[in-house]
């Protein structure tokens, strides 16, 4: 299995879908696209932020729900950690309807019992990145705060932890979650490309970190942003660089896992697909944020700048008048 194949010719799929599409899956490192869906269309969107990083595949259940897919590095690996354009990507995601996203993250481990291959859904996020990312939707002209105290949606976190037992075979892979755990589950996420040393990944740990990646930010806070409920699915493929008996990670030792978590990431999708298209059909899920950033400016009438407005119509039609 190549981790880059596509089973559809890309270029025969219809460029154009006039459905909503309400639930967004972000594949990452190893995870360029999904086996179990059937593309019926692939999207290029342009943003008032830029191209997102890939074209987006649409893909419609047996019943009918419309899920998007969107290769976080695109298909090809060719952006950086530090270069991914993940605010164009969450406008993009959000322009076509999307009210849930479910985002796969190949992670190191800062903690003994969260094994290689095995899967984390975190609760809490520490910012280690340098400043150097656009992480928000906002500017001059046009100021606004969201919450961000959870950043993650618990609802999505509880259904997703119904489907362990997807992924626990003859190796005891195990899936995380605080509601399995009982306890927080922080994903650290680092600048990169380089690996943390064993010094910094120490470090993590004595902040309590239980993963490390390069991608849940500005991700999860552009999400929260564009309200968007959104849930980071860690897929643990080394034990970065605290271990003082073993060499510090390796691309190798992450590539060594990738293709185990792939396959495990696939069989996962598939049924939480099944269970996010009746929670969101239902209005269960992706409508806890609708309406928080309506509120949530802090620019006077008289200092919102008109362009900046224009822009936020792309991601929010209709909250705040263009006159
Ligand atoms: C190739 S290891 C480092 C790389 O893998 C993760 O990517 P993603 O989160 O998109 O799966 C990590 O965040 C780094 O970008
Ligand atoms: N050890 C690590 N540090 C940062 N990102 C990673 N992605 C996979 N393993 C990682």
């Amino acid at each position: 299995m190549s981790l880059h194949r596509e089973t559809v010719e890309a270029s025969a799929l219809p460029h154009t879908f006039n459905e909503p599409v309400e639930l967004g899956i972000i594949g990452g490192t190893g995870l360029y696209h999904l086996e179990s869906l059937t593309p019926v269309a692939r999207l290029t969107i342009s943003t008032p932020w830029g191209a997102p990083s890939s074209a987006i595949t649409i893909s419609k259940t047996a019943s009918g729900f419309n899920v998007a897919f969107l290769a976080r590095h695109g298909v090809h690996h060719d952006t950086l950690p530090t270069e991914v354009p993940a605010i164009a990507n969450i406008a993009a995601l959000k322009s076509i309807g999307v009210k849930a996203i479910v985002a796969f993250s190949a992670v190191g481990s800062l903690q003994q019992e969260i094994k290689p291959r095995d899967f984390v859904l975190p609760n809490q996020i520490i910012d280690r990145t340098k400043g150097i990312r656009q992480s928000t939707f906002f500017e001059r002209g046009f100021v606004a705060h969201a919450g961000f105290g959870d950043p993650f949606d618990p609802k999505l976190s509880k259904i997703i932890s119904e489907f362990g037992h997807v992924l626990e075979g003859a190796e005891d892979i195990k899936l995380h979650s605080k509601e399995l755990d009982g306890k927080d589950l922080t994903v650290i996420c680092m600048e990169g490309p380089a690996f943390s040393t064993r010094a910094e990944s120490r470090m993590y740990q004595s902040f309590g970190g239980s993963v490390i990646n390069m991608s849940v930010l500005p991700e999860a806070k552009l999400a929260r942003e564009a309200e968007i409920s959104y849930q980071m699915i860690c897929m643990s493929t080394d034990y970065d660089a605290w271990r003082e008996d073993e060499e510090p990670v390796t691309v190798e030792t992450v590539v060594g896992n990738l293709k185990a978590n792939s396959a495990n990431a696939n069989r996962l999708a598939v049924e939480i697909i099944k269970k996010l298209e009746v929670a969101i059909k239902s209005g269960e899920v992706g409508n806890d944020l609708a309406g928080s950033m309506k509120y949530a400016v802090s620019t006077s009438p008289k200092g919102i700048k008109r362009d900046v407005l224009e822009k936020m119509h792309f991601l929010f039609p209709g909250y705040w008048p263009l006159e």
